[in-house]
């Protein structure tokens, strides 16, 4: 089995960010790359405040976060990934910028470097389409916030090696994840379950039936649900989200149960995308 000594995490924003900060925090020395400076930056601001606030919280030491800040290496060159044994994509849900970014890392890093994508709803099978070894391709699929949420899909592709699927398994128990294996379907499982609850929430919404508030004070109050679907959909970025349902909705192409809704989609053309623009559905001061 490969030994991952060395990660690195392509996309430094909401994800990428999350998901090194997780590697540093678990002891491995990690590569953060993304093509914008200032998004790196911010990045590490973001990281180094959260593990900052864990020491305020005592719930890591003041030596944990001197090593974990020691642990992160932050860059604009995409050559920094030759020594990594893993390499998690976390780029914009655009089957474009993903496709090429995986051609450039085969040409970078070693032969039996695994490459993963963090996609929410692209297909792996595609995304690993073009590259010379698709055996070396998977899914490794966090969810938000990545230091908390405890599970994470372990996607095959049509072609990736059964080495590569159990390497992803024992990674993801070893920085204290639950991986769960799945295909490569559109939405794997927990986006493709996830679906309706958006969906119908937006058109009970717009059917005037509740307000955005109310539909959250009910699924949080009596479903029980930690947020409701528009506090969440602010969360992930209403951009994000609703890429992964016109995505699921090709996926399966075009079955109506996972059409989108026009509503989001104005959403996302007047650039309130959620908590990252200071409003979406709610709002944000700071
Ligand atoms: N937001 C979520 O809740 C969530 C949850 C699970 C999975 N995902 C998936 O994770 C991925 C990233 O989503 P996000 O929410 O972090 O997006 P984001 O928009 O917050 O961040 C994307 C980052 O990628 C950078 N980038 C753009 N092109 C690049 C390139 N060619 N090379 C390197 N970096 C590049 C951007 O500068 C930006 O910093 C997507 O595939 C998304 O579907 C998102």
């Amino acid at each position: 089995m490969n030994q991952i000594k060395k990660a690195g995490v392509v996309g430094s924003g909401t994800m990428g960010a999350g998901i090194v900060q997780l590697l540093i925090q678990n002891g491995h020395p990690t590569v953060m790359f993304d093509i914008n400076q200032e998004a790196v930056d911010r990045a590490r601001t973001g990281i180094e405040a959260r593990l900052e606030r864990l020491v305020e919280k005592q719930k890591i030491s003041v030596n944990e976060l001197t090593l974990a800040k020691e642990l992160l290496e932050s860059t604009t060159d995409i050559n920094a990934f030759k020594d990594c044994q893993l390499v998690i994509e976390a780029a914009p849900e655009k089957i474009g910028i993903k496709r090429s970014i995986f051609q450039q890392l085969e040409e970078i890093c070693a032969e039996d470097t695994i490459l993963a994508t963090n996609t929410s709803s692209l297909s792996i099978t595609e995304i690993s389409g073009q590259i010379k070894k698709p055996t070396r391709v998977a899914g490794l699929h966090f969810f938000n916030p990545a230091p908390i949420m405890p599970l994470v899909e372990v996607i095959q592709g049509l072609k990736t090696s059964p080495e590569v699927t159990e390497t992803l398994i024992d990674f993801a128990k070893k920085i204290n994840k639950n991986p769960v294996v799945c295909k490569d379907t559109p939405g794997f499982i927990v986006n493709r379950v996830a679906r309706p609850f958006y969906n119908e929430a937006l058109r009970i919404m717009n059917d005037q039936v509740a307000s955005v508030e109310q539909i959250d004070r009910i699924m949080k109050g009596a479903g029980n649900f930690k947020m409701g679907p528009f506090e969440l959909q602010d969360l992930i970025g209403i951009d994000i989200n609703f890429a992964t349902t016109k995505s699921v909705h090709a996926g399966f192409h075009g079955e109506d149960r996972f059409r989108p809704h026009y509503y989001q989609e104005r959403m996302v053309q007047s650039g309130s995308l959620g908590r990252k623009t200071k409003g979406g559905f709610f709002s944000y001061d700071e």
